[in-house]
């Protein structure tokens, strides 16, 4: 038995979800690029799920079965008034996330009607929870969600208490649309290690946002976001970058485990975030980004990933640089439970192994003589 670091390489199961394939990124077999320029989170969502796009009665049911749920119970709202003021976002979400199960009737009624229904719920709640957890840290009361809108404009609307415009929720709906899924990422690998012990779908989801939250994986967009606020000016790109590479240090947003030349996402992000700097009179993020990709590229050859130039185009929206990876968190639910259906669907224990390289042969010493 011989243990390959990370998992490289390895193929751990099937999947019909999503695909990485010569650098290509599908989600049900249609390419990113198409879904980032037509397609909306809700009509991703149910793509992920049913594995077709919806016509406009079963996309109009999805939305009304989703607002229908985005209201959090009153015991969660009350829990979230506890959590301390200064608490990280990620585990404020995976707190919340796992006590949402102990006021769900069905939270361990495993039949896939319940699992489905629990999917809805998850993917509705998600954007309450965060909003509510950023307001109330403020001081300021939680706003209910409204119904007839998208998942984008809810959270915005949550978030300031005013209807955001179109540019701005169209912006997000497209970062929540590349952020839905990618195969069998560590967030999305532990989701389903979690239920293939036939554990419930919080349990899976409530996994997933501990893993996401790593700087490795989806804690990079607001590192982004800390490495452009400490450089501070373009002046001071330069002299940053090649001092952390110097040192061997990663830059945050950037390499990959799969993509080698460059992540199929980076560049729908990096567009937006130069419109809505444009729009903004204030390209600084944006032109300080595009300098430090040409920095680590021409130095290091690797390629900005999925939370470069995300963290840009949040801060541009307002989004405090904390939330980014709940945000993200807020898009990846959709792939999680549509990963934990699929690991449901045709289950089996996942359980590898680990090369044994401690010492052999030990005896046990008794307290008094050690
Ligand atoms: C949504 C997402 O999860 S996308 C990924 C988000 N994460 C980040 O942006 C964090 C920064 N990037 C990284 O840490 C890595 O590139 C990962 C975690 C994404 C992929 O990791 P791995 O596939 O294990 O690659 P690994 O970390 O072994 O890197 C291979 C080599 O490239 C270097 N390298 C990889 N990424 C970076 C980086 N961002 N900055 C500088 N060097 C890097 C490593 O130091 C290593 O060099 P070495 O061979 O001289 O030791
Ligand atoms: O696939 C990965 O390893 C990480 C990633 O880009 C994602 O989860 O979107």
């Amino acid at each position: 038995m011989t243990a390959t670091k990370g998992l490289e390489g390895i193929v751990a199961t099937t999947s019909e979800i999503s695909s990485i394939i010569d650098g290509v990124l599908t989600y049900r077999g249609i390419n990113i690029d198409e879904l980032a320029e037509h397609a909306t989170f809700e009509e991703t969502i149910y793509l992920l799920w049913h594995g077709k796009l919806p016509n406009r009665a079963e996309l109009k049911s999805l939305m009304d079965e989703l607002a229908a749920n985005a209201a959090l119970p009153d015991e969660l709202l009350t829990q979230l008034r506890t959590y301390p003021p200064g608490a990280n976002s990620m585990a404020a979400l995976r707190s919340a996330v796992s006590a949402l199960a102990l006021y769900d009737e069905e939270a361990n009624d495993m039949s896939p009607e319940a699992n489905l229904r629990k999917a809805v719920k998850l993917q509705a709640k998600l954007p309450t929870i965060v909003a509510a957890f950023a307001r109330i840290r403020e001081g300021k009361e939680p706003i209910q969600p409204k119904s007839g809108v998208s998942i984008a404009h809810n959270f915005l609307y949550m978030l300031t208490g005013k209807d955001p415009d179109e540019v701005a929720v169209k912006a997000l709906d497209k970062a929540l649309v590349l952020h839905a899924d990618h195969e069998l990422n560590a967030s999305t690998f532990a989701a389903r290690v979690t239920v293939a012990t036939l554990s419930d779908i919080y349990s899976g989801v409530t996994s997933a946002i501990g893993a996401l939250k790593g700087p490795l994986h989806g804690g990079a967009n607001e590192a982004v976001m800390i490495m452009l606020d400490e450089i501070g000016s373009i002046e001071n790109v330069e002299s940053y970058i090649m001092n952390k590479l110097a040192n061997k240090e990663k830059i945050m947003g950037f390499g990959h485990r799969v993509y080698k030349n460059g992540d199929p996402r980076a560049k729908h992000l990096q567009k937006m975030s130069r419109e809505l700097g444009e729009r903004s009179g204030n390209l600084k993020l944006y032109e300080m980004s595009v300098k430090i990709e040409e920095l680590v590229t021409g130095q290091k050859g690797l390629k900005p990933n999925v939370d470069f130039y995300s963290a840009s185009v949040y801060t541009t929206l307002g989004i405090p640089r904390d939330l980014f990876t709940p945000l993200f968190a807020i898009s990846r639910v959709s792939g999680w439970t549509a990963h934990i259906l699929e690991q449901y669907s045709d289950n089996r224990l996942i359980r590898p192994r680990a090369e044994y390289t401690g010492p052999a042969n030990v005896r046990y010493v008794p307290i008094d003589q050690r």
